[in-house]
């Protein structure tokens, strides 16, 4: 059975400039122990793809349709009490900043102990046990040493290995990490990443990796897909996407990716922002920003395809996009050339000298 499906999710925010469609009917799926990128520009509707699914979402905001089957099951219909006992124990969140998600005046190893405690009914001598084995396994030297330290005496590294640690403590079976090497220096990045990927592995754990950096996906992920304006313009393996990118703000964030040896100043950023998501534009709502745009994308708003059949996409399509071009739509075509650097899809060698502020 798959293991999170999402079908016609749409998340509405009812602000004073209006109404915010962030996420509009948007449908994936992860399969058991599956690594799963979602990428996309800030705005892109990524965070509160990942909310949703924790039931985190709050006023003003809304989840206004949809489903989202764990297991089978629908977690919009379950109670508040079902929910808390898949939040953590099933589905397990890392955010961005390990900070705010570690409390300040308690040791860290025991709010992860307190975490075990509270989900797996171990006692005290268990869970600290449980714990150091964990520290110890997300990389902390010295880890029952470092039980007792509070997360100040913790590097930004290390208190994220520790966030990790807590994440996987319950052994869930969905990791939903959002951009949680965002904030680190980027050998560090690299790293925790390697044992993120590591981690899931031995925990046949599914991640779902949420980043606006192509790289980091290339780094992790086995699928990934691609969000403009809360919806996806294209949804592939890892592999398929780099080789053969059919939509044109893949490839645009394609071009953001630093490249080793790159001298040049790096990151040619797609021109323009993100569309105000109260009022997108007509048609296709990347067409303002888009290099191949025509007539017809003004006018019509392309579905997610089967590029090489035209035919619409399914949960069992493995490469889509929505783009005119394979509704037969565009005269000029997608005018384009890829070049792969192979080091990104390998290994880690793209993060040397890389820089967040770019
Ligand atoms: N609490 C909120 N109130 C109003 N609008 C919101 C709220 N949270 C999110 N939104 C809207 O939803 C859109 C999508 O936000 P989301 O955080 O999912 O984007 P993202 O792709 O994760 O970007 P980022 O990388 O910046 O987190 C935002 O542009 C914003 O307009």
């Amino acid at each position: 059975m798959t293991l999170l499906e999402i079908n016609d999710l749409t998340v509405k925010f009812y602000t004073q400039e209006g109404v915010v469609t962030a996420v509009d009917e948007l449908s994936y799926s992860i399969e058991r122990g599956e690594k799963f990128g979602v990428v996309g520009e800030s705005g892109a509707g990524k965070s509160v793809t990942a909310l949703s699914l924790m039931r985190l979402i709050d006023s003003p905001g809304q989840i206004e349709s949809g489903e989202i089957l764990f297991k089978g099951e629908d977690l919009l219909e379950m109670s508040k009490s079902e929910m808390q006992r898949i939040r953590g124990n099933e589905i397990a969140m890392v955010f961005q900043d390990a900070q705010t998600a570690l409390n300040p005046v308690y040791p860290v190893g025991e709010q992860i102990a307190e975490a075990i405690r509270h989900h797996l009914d171990y006692d005290d001598q268990e869970a600290r046990e449980r714990t150091i084995q964990l520290l110890d396994r997300v990389g902390i030297p010295e880890a029952e040493a470092r039980y007792d330290d509070y997360p100040h005496e913790f590097s930004g590294g290390m208190q994220q290995r520790a966030i990790i640690a807590m994440a996987l403590s319950c052994d869930p079976d969905l990791l939903v990490c959002d951009e949680p090497t965002t904030a680190l220096d980027v050998t560090i990045e690299a790293q925790i990443l390697d044992e993120l990927e590591a981690l899931a592995d031995d925990f046949d754990t599914a991640i779902q990796l949420i980043t606006h950096d192509l790289g980091v996906v290339a780094q992790v992920c086995d699928r990934v897909m691609v969000m403009y304006a809360g919806t996806p313009v294209e949804k592939a393996s890892v592999e398929e996407l780099y080789y053969d990118p059919k939509h044109p703000y893949t490839v645009g964030l394609m071009s953001s990716i630093p490249r080793v040896g790159d001298d040049r100043e790096r990151l040619q950023t797609i021109p323009g922002t993100m569309p105000d998501l109260v009022e997108l534009p007509p048609g296709c709502s990347f067409h303002p920003r888009c290099p191949y745009a025509e007539e017809c994308c003004t006018r019509k708003d392309p579905p997610l395809l089967d590029p090489e059949t035209g035919a619409s996409a399914t949960s069992d399509t493995e490469h889509s996009a929505a783009c005119l071009e394979y509704t037969g739509d565009l005269t000029g075509g997608l005018d384009y050339e890829v070049t792969v650097d192979e080091s990104v899809l390998e290994d880690e060698a793209q993060y040397a000298g890389r820089d967040h502020n770019v």
